[in-house]
């Protein structure tokens, strides 16, 4: 499947340029629709015993009156219902003229569990929250027990943000067109969309180019070449030396986790920095990781020089304060003098609250030569208090927050979540899908930001580090399942490194 995700506006480019460049018109983009409609109704509910199709006023309502003409000539059993009156000499119309027979109102819907309801009342044209007979007929859809096949999208979550304006559809399957919107990827539209299946209308893959697409799947082509390899002639330190900062005697397992995930990533060397009071504790428990005392911020930039430290992370259980400020002054400093990467995660990003500027602007020094990435992951709680006035209920999509959050912070923000969001400052940005709900578990975030810190230790750019490492982390938590907890990921990462070259084939480009 194609990673390109397209925002309804595009899409309409998309019509557009298709329809200038033909060979089909708009009528006959509409034709390829609505048969790709009815061809998966017939795939996938073959023993319905009656078809109803629900027909909006614009053209996901005509792709339906194509897809009711199709499965009628197929031998099915259908009737159409349709809003008032569609735009005269428009392709709706010419659709409606096309169905040979009645189209009943709307308010006639009645379904049972036996039938099967296709949905084209809103598509990509959803412009306001569903009422009146619209959301009646999200109540009597759900209550029929019927499947519902949704054209394009489920009538009432947004194409754009996956929002549900006033009332959805809730599909088993999702018929959309030529590439997926970001609203069949975020959460809840995900969730109403069932099986998202993309057809082939006829739309040419060089219209991607003029549309300029600027939003994709998290897929391993969007950083596979980015990824690093060992040099065979390399050494442990030229693999890149990732350091990662502990909490107290009491708060050290997630740094250790974070630790262990950054060596699992292929840095060649990983160093614990340790308060004196937790030395011991870290001790106890660590191997292959190295361990350094690290209660004073000079000592840490020293010891950063001359062991060659790479990246940094700071934040998993460290605690909240002005410590922890200092030390994300210092680690800033290091990044912007020697080029380290740096991640900063959780109790890095609340001791910012109330002054994130403070953070933005120790990120965003002047005189920067030779910075390295810088990579912010924040759950949603965190990402409201470190950027306010982009929380979850501001009315932006997620994409669309993480973007602003990223150019805000001059750095590469991971918004997380199941449907985490990557964005650059540069405005790039994916969404993941490739991920388990069992990775919702202690610690698991702590794996990311080891994941992503060996990533940036090892040379990779932070938006791809951070993309990488989020579908590293999402696969590990697909092969592991139920019963997984934050242990067992870092060990998984073999097995997904070397997994890695078939998935990369599933997301070869196709035909188009
Ligand atoms: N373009 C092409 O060539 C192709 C497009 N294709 C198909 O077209 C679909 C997009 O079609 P579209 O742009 O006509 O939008 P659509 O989703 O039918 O809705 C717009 C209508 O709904 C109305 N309306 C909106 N919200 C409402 C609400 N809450 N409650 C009530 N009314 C509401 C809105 O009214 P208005 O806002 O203008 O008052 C307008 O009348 C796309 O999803 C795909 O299926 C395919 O055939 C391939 C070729
Ligand atoms: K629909």
């Amino acid at each position: 499947m194609s990673d390109e995700l397209l925002t309804p506006d595009q899409m309409a480019k998309a019509d557009r340029l298709a329809i200038e460049g033909g060979p089909f018109d708009g009528y006959g983009l509409m034709l390829n629709a609505g048969r790709a409609v009815a061809a998966v109704v017939l795939a996938h509910f073959p023993q319905a015993r009656h078809a109803h199709i629900l027909c909006g006023p614009g053209n996901n309502g005509g792709d339906g009156l194509v897809a009711a003409r199709f499965l009628r000539e197929a031998g099915m059993a259908v009737s159409a219902y349709l809003a008032p009156a569609p735009r005269e000499g428009g392709e709706v119309a010419r659709a409606l003229a096309d169905f040979p027979e009645t189209v009943r109102p709307l308010e006639a819907f009645c379904a049972t569990a036996e039938d099967v309801v296709v949905d084209a009342l809103f598509g990509a044209g959803l412009a306001r929250p569903l009422d009146g007979v619209f959301a009646t007929l999200v109540d009597k859809a759900r209550l029929s027990g019927a499947p519902v096949v949704a054209v394009d999208l489920p009538s009432g979550v947004s194409g754009q943000s996956g929002a549900v304006l006033g009332a959805a559809m809730a599909a088993l399957r999702t018929v959309t067109f030529f590439r997926r919107k970001p609203g069949h990827l975020l959460f809840p539209g995900r969730g109403l969309c069932g099986t998202v299946e993309v057809a082939d209308i006829g739309i040419p893959r060089r219209v991607l180019a003029e549309i300029g697409v600027d939003l994709f799947e998290n897929t391993p082509r969007r950083w596979r070449a980015a990824l690093p390899a060992p040099d065979p002639l390399g050494h442990k330190y030229s693999r890149g030396h990732a350091g990662i900062f502990s909490g107290g005697p009491s708060a050290t397992g997630a740094a250790r986790l974070a630790a262990m995930a950054a060596a699992r990533s292929g840095a060649g060397a990983v160093t614990l920095l340790s308060p004196a009071s937790a030395l011991l504790v870290n001790a106890a428990h660590l191997t292959a990781i190295m361990l350094q005392r690290a209660d004073d911020p000079d000592h840490v930039a020293a010891f950063a020089g001359e062991r060659k430290l790479s990246a940094l992370a700071i934040g998993p259980g460290y605690g909240v304060g002005e410590k922890c400020r200092a030390f994300v002054a210092m680690a800033a400093g290091l990044r912007r003098e020697r080029g380290l990467g740096l991640v900063l995660d959780a109790d890095a990003l609340t001791s910012f609250e109330g002054e994130p500027e403070a953070l933005f602007a120790c990120l965003n020094l002047g005189g920067v030569e030779e910075a390295g990435s810088v990579v912010l992951t924040p759950h949603e709680g965190e990402f409201a208090r470190l950027f306010p006035g982009l929380g979850a209920h501001v009315g932006l999509s997620k994409v669309e927050r993480a973007r602003r959050a990223a150019a805000r912070a001059g750095a590469t923000v991971v918004l997380k979540g199941s449907d985490s969001v990557i964005a650059a400052p540069d405005g790039r940005a994916v969404i993941n899908i490739h991920a388990s709900p069992y990775l919702a578990t202690a610690g698991s975030g702590d794996v990311l930001t080891g994941l992503i810190t060996g990533l940036l230790a090892q040379g990779m750019p932070g938006f791809e580090a951070a993309a990488a490492a989020v579908w590293l982390h999402g696969d590990a938590g697909l092969r592991l399942g139920a019963g997984l907890v934050a242990e067992d990921l870092p060990a998984a990462i073999p097995a997904v490194l070397a997994g890695l070259s078939a998935a990369d084939e599933s997301f070869r480009e196709g035909p188009r």
